[in-house]
């Protein structure tokens, strides 16, 4: 049984002081929020590759619960179109069984918390601490450009449905970027620079996690 992220690597605890335990092992997450187009993914995929860490990315978790044709797909799918968030009990559930499922200890969950409920469906149910909150900061005008121009087929990447998100990261996402805030545990990058530049910044707040395993 894994017993520690890495030995040397001081591993969050929870608010009431105990260890961060899912399936018998002891796991380090590390929430990823920042706007739509912010560039979470593309760094995501950076710090797996450099760091080791697993990136289980709450959009793309729905997004596959709609291609499975699973029960909720349809009321998922017109959430996401309408660029609101779904109902916590649905994203947390998703989200502990990738986690239970992968055998790794240290996880990026990307685009979670994205409001308050999200935040205590995940303390209450899956009762992990997160180590920190990196958060990217990028301006709307840049991140239009990004969503404009991603060209993955999305069904929420048009200009309404970007326009509906932006409102809901700035109304129920940036509380929860707040109340982490409060407790000492954002990092926040400037995420408006070229993706190596904002990667050399990522890097140096990874540096104890890493590197990645041979
Ligand atoms: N620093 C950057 N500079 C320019 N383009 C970028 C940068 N980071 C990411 N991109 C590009 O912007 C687009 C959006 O990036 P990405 O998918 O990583 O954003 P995201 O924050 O995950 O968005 P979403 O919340 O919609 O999933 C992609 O086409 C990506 O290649
Ligand atoms: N915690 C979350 C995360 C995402 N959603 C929905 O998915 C959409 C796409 O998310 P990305 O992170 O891939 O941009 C998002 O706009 C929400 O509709 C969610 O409900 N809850
Ligand atoms: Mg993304």
């Amino acid at each position: 049984m894994s017993t520690a992220v890495d030995a040397s690597v001081p591993v969050a605890e929870q608010e009431d002081g105990t260890a961060n335990i899912l399936g018998g092992k002891k796991v380090a997450v590390v929430f990823v929020l920042g706007g739509p187009g912010s560039g979470k993914g593309t760094q995501c995929s950076n710090i797996v590759e450099h760091f080791g860490f697993t990136h289980l990315s709450a959009g793309e978790l729905l997004r596959s619960e709609i291609k499975s044709g699973s029960d909720n797909g349809t009321m998922i799918d017109s959430i996401i179109k309408e660029g609101k968030i779904v109902p916590s009990e649905i994203t947390v559930k998703l989200l502990q069984e990738a986690m239970i499922k992968s055998e790794n200890d240290k996880f990026l969950i990307d685009g979670f918390p994205r409001n308050q409920e999200n935040r205590l469906s995940f303390e209450n149910v899956i009762k992990i601490s997160p180590e920190f909150v990196l958060f990217f900061d990028c301006s709307e005008e840049e991140m239009v450009r990004r969503l404009l121009g991603r060209n993955q087929g999305r069904a929420d990447d048009n200009i309404e449905t970007i326009r509906k998100r932006f409102r809901v990261f700035e109304e129920s996402s940036l509380p929860v970027v707040q109340y982490y805030d409060s407790k000492g545990k954002v990092k926040k990058i400037n995420a408006a620079k070229p993706i190596p530049e904002v990667f050399e910044d990522v890097k140096t707040i990874f540096q104890p996690y890493g590197p990645k395993a041979a």
